[in-house]
């Protein structure tokens, strides 16, 4: 029951053969102890502690999408529930609205609140984000304690419990089955959530972001929308808070509880979604025990359990990083994906153009780093159908080339068309679009995730599921598309047996071939190889040039910078040679063979 599908095990179960998985069977089993715990005869005290345990959880979810998936720390979600709580709490006390109505009303503001923040800050890196919640929270928090008619330090009283079918839900045992079934349907949420298309993108959000735009991922778009997700859990929960305790006040929505949050997102496992309920009931049961045993060890009353909580915290992240989540579930048995997508019909693909028709024109391109030109105005030209090889000594200025070219920097300088369009000045993910495709010269991959699911993040703009489709399950069909079409690039470059591998495991050179079917899942129409023979073996080497001579025959161009000179004397119709950021000569392989100036710019003697 791992929330992230951390590893991608297929078997070849017929479609319809095991309708549960494992993964769904510890959430329904999980369901059932939770549905059947309050009609056992528990005192009424644990049931308002599961309360808050799930009410607690349910913010933990977002901070584990947020921060554990996203990379993306935030110490403001205490303020969400804030919002969401005292916007019931007025509106239902001052002017009679109804609580299911006030949900509504609350989960509006906390998004707008979301949208705002984030659109502020989510563009800033580094510790901008974390700055910006911890200002936020102690601002709103500000707020709602100066309010008159937020009753200041009081809060609001006399707040009415829920209704639901004529059922009053002021009885705790009642109102545990909202909480935990908003709570497990979170969960759900967020499960399904990280299986999918969106979700692929969102977990390359951390660490890949290069590779994820290059597939045509808007990251700060998901940046937006996993911080939009989490503030509204916070809100929900908040909701639930106000008519749970019938009445708020500004404390349990300050910067306090927001690192609490954050503590129970990393005691249980920050990347875990079941990690989000053991971090919320281990945090909170033990601070219960805390808050009535250390000031009767201490001999005075005081807030100490923090404390504790802060040692704990730190002894965590140097031996167990990962939390307690992870920890128990290495022992749990993994589960198989199954492969149900053999009969999916095929994703849809671009107008190829005629052989020989100009694609991709780089004219008089430069980069300057200060003072250094890494890229002196070269100017070179691919045609469609074309294996095109970049080549130069260490630090000619191929990589940036290619940079330029696929819009991972911009120019200093020049113009680049492609297929008629100039595309300089665009996001890489906007060249992706127009088909052009791009491996790394250090391979950018998200390593926890399979190799299936590596390259079909390559399908990315080739499907449409957003987030919405994702958390609702509604997205099956699209994936199955996406999971054969990357079955079928990586039985291309020999790697189906891998696929469900971690990535992160392979060694270097497949990892490289990983890319290349990745770059493949995009069905491009121009692809940039980034020195693809690196770390491969003879024979991987010879199978590998056959592919790109298979691309090269279906209509595919392909620029690519090797060091490999049998490699690329063997498979290219002609040869950009660069050195020191200018353009030495462009010929056919044989004709840089011969060439003098060639040799002397390798062995670096004077010419
Ligand atoms: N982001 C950067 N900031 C400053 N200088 C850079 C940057 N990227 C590259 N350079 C410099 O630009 C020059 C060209 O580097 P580039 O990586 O494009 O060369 P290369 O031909 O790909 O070399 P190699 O074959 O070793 O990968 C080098 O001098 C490099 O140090």
């Amino acid at each position: 029951m791992s929330s992230r599908p951390a590893s991608d095990p297929v078997t070849t179960a017929a479609p319809g053969a095991r309708r549960w998985s494992l993964q769904s069977l510890g959430i329904a089993g999980f369901a059932v102890v939770m549905a059947v715990l309050p009609l056992l005869p528990i005192p009424e005290f644990w049931v308002t502690q599961l309360n808050y345990i799930g009410l607690y959880a349910t913010v933990v979810l977002g901070l584990v999408l947020l921060t554990g998936v996203g990379g993306l720390t935030s110490f403001g979600q205490a303020a969400f529930v804030g919002i969401g709580a005292y916007t019931s709490a007025y509106l239902t006390t001052a002017w009679g609205v109804s609580p299911w109505l006030t949900l509504l009303v609350g989960l509006a503001l906390t998004a707008l609140g979301a949208l705002v923040l984030g659109w502020i800050t989510l563009r800033m890196s580094g510790h901008y984000l974390p700055l910006a919640t911890i200002a936020w929270c102690l601002a709103l928090n500000y707020t709602m304690a100066n309010m008159e008619w937020l009753g200041k330090y009081d809060g609001l009283l006399g707040i009415p419990s829920l209704q639901l079918f004529g059922w009053d839900l002021a009885p705790g045992r009642r109102l545990y089955y909202l909480i935990w079934g908003v709570a497990l349907l979170g969960a759900i949420g967020v499960v399904n959530l990280l299986d999918s298309r969106p979700g692929r993108a969102i977990r390359a959000l951390k660490g890949a972001t290069t590779m994820a735009e290059a597939m045509g991922v808007s990251t700060y778009r998901y940046k937006v929308i996993i911080f939009l997700i989490a503030a509204l859990y916070a809100g929900v929960s908040g909701w639930l808070f106000a008519h749970f305790q019938r009445t708020v006040n500004p404390s349990p929505f300050g910067i306090k509880w927001g690192i609490e949050y954050l503590f129970m997102a990393v005691v249980g496992g920050v990347g875990s979604v079941w990690g989000a309920f053991s971090g919320a009931a281990v945090v909170k049961l033990v601070e219960d025990q805390l808050q009535v045993l250390l000031p009767r060890l201490i001999g005075t009353s005081g807030n100490y359990e923090i404390i504790v909580f802060g040692i704990v915290l730190v002894l965590m992240l140097k031996y167990a990083p990962q939390g307690l989540w992870p920890s128990f579930a290495r022992w749990l048995p993994r589960e198989p994906r199954r492969r149900d997508w053999a009969d999916a019909a095929p994703l849809p693909e671009r107008p190829k153009p005629r052989p020989g028709e100009p694609l991709l024109e780089v004219r008089s391109v430069r980069k300057q780093f200060g003072g250094l030109v890494a890229v002196n105005d070269v100017s070179f030209e691919v045609r469609a159908g074309e294996i095109v090889g970049l080549i130069g000594p260490n630090g000619a200025g191929k990589t940036t080339t290619f940079n330029l070219i696929s819009g991972v920097l911009s120019l200093s300088g020049g113009e680049v068309w492609l297929y008629g369009q100039r595309v300089d000045g665009l996001p890489s993910r906007e060249i992706a679009r127009r088909g052009m495709s791009r491996t790394f010269q250090h391979v950018r991959m998200v390593p926890e995730m399979s190799v299936l699911e590596n390259v079909a993040l390559g399908g990315y703009l080739r499907s449409s599921a957003g987030c919405a489709r994702a958390m609702l399950r509604l997205d099956r069909d699209e994936e199955r598309r996406l999971f054969k079409e990357a079955e079928r690039q990586l039985q291309r470059i020999g790697m189906a047996a891998q696929m469900h591998e971690l990535a992160g495991n392979l060694p270097l050179g497949q990892q490289r071939l990983m890319e290349i079917a990745r770059a493949l899942a995009t069905d491009p129409t121009l692809l940039l190889l980034d020195e693809p023979a690196a770390g491969l073996r003879h024979q991987e080497k010879q199978a590998l040039a056959s592919v790109l001579r298979q691309l090269r025959a279906e209509g595919m161009s392909l620029l690519l910078v090797e060091h490999d000179m049998d490699f690329v004397m063997n498979l290219t119709e002609r040869i950009v040679v660069m050195e020191f950021g200018n353009k030495l000569l462009e010929g056919t392989p044989a004709e840089v063979q011969a060439s003098p100036l060639v040799r002397a710019a390798y062995l670096g003697t004077e010419h």
